[in-house]
């Protein structure tokens, strides 16, 4: 069986965080496994609280993941702060693992914040250069470039710059733009458009992770990036179209792989 490693926060509320990307990378037929780097106390109105995970110990999940399990790709989310960002870096670092994709989460939909400001730098000098793929949503595009991204060729020239940054590819996600949804892909070569029309949902807890979590999962089954992109992009589509009526706030996405199967005329393939 293929595996997948999310390296990210817990999210209580099981929308967002490693909880999702294990029930997508599941959904997906993949073995997930879990570092995890925060613990935060949250549901799908607000992040109430957060626990920061010692160092020491995100080190010692990350080797022991490694040093026993084979793993076939990896996703990073909630990286809270700098140390975090350094250590994790430093680890990957050592086992080079052949996909990296960096969901380089910043602030909640609720507005807190997930990744201290003084850790940008160090995401920007030591993290990005290692990512086999990048997948800000646009606030994030924006901070990572320094200046505003809300038009399409914004998302071009972003794009370009975020690619200089160093990984060898990315994705800027147009979720919070008005309009369509739209995310556009750069590998240094060629320009792609992921496109699906905007679902009038506020249940979008979650999206991003899922995601960058199926894209790692398809990674993980030996696909190439545009392909895996693609068909993560089908999956987050119909997550999002089925998404759940749970809560009070923005409700989490759907991973039943069935909806998805029917909706693309894929078959589970292990
Ligand atoms: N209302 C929507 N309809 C269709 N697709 C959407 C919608 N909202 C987001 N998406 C898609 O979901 C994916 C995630 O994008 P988004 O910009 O929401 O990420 P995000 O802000 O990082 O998510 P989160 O922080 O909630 O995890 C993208 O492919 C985006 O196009
Ligand atoms: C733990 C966690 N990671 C990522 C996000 C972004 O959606 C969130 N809300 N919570």
């Amino acid at each position: 069986m293929k595996t997948a490693l999310t390296i990210a926060g817990s999210d209580s509320g099981g929308g967002a965080g490693i909880q999702a990307d294990i029930k997508t990378m599941s959904a997906l037929g993949v073995f997930g496994m879990s570092v995890i780097t925060a613990v935060t106390a949250q549901n799908t109105m607000e992040v109430r609280s957060v626990q920061n995970i010692d160092v020491d110990i995100i080190r010692d999940q990350i080797e022991a993941v490694f040093d026993d399990i084979r793993v076939d790709a990896v996703k990073i989310g909630m990286l809270a702060n700098a140390a975090t960002v350094q250590v994790v870096t430093k680890t990957l670092q050592k086992y080079k693992p052949q996909h990296i994709v960096l969901d380089p989460v910043m602030i909640s939909k609720g507005g807190h914040y997930l990744l201290q400001d003084s850790a940008v730098n160090a995401l920007i000098k030591e993290l990005l250069p290692i990512a086999t793929l990048v997948t800000p949503n646009i606030p994030e595009a924006e901070v990572l470039v320094g200046n505003a991204v809300q038009t399409e060729d914004d998302m071009y020239k972003a794009c370009i710059r975020l690619r200089e940054m160093g990984p060898n590819s990315v994705l800027i996600k147009g979720g919070h733009l008005v309009g369509d949804s739209n995310d556009l892909y750069y590998d240094g070569v060629d320009f792609h458009w992921f496109k699906s029309k905007r679902i009038a949902t506020k249940n979008t807890h979650g999206t991003g992770c899922t995601l960058s979590s199926a894209i790692a999962a398809n990674l993980a089954k030996g696909v190439t990036m545009l392909e895996a992109v693609q068909s993560a992009k089908a999956y987050i589509t119909t997550a999002i179209t089925h998404s759940l009526e749970l809560g009070s706030g923005y409700g989490p996405t759907n991973h039943f792989y069935d909806l998805y199967e029917k909706a693309n005329g894929i078959k589970r393939d292990v």
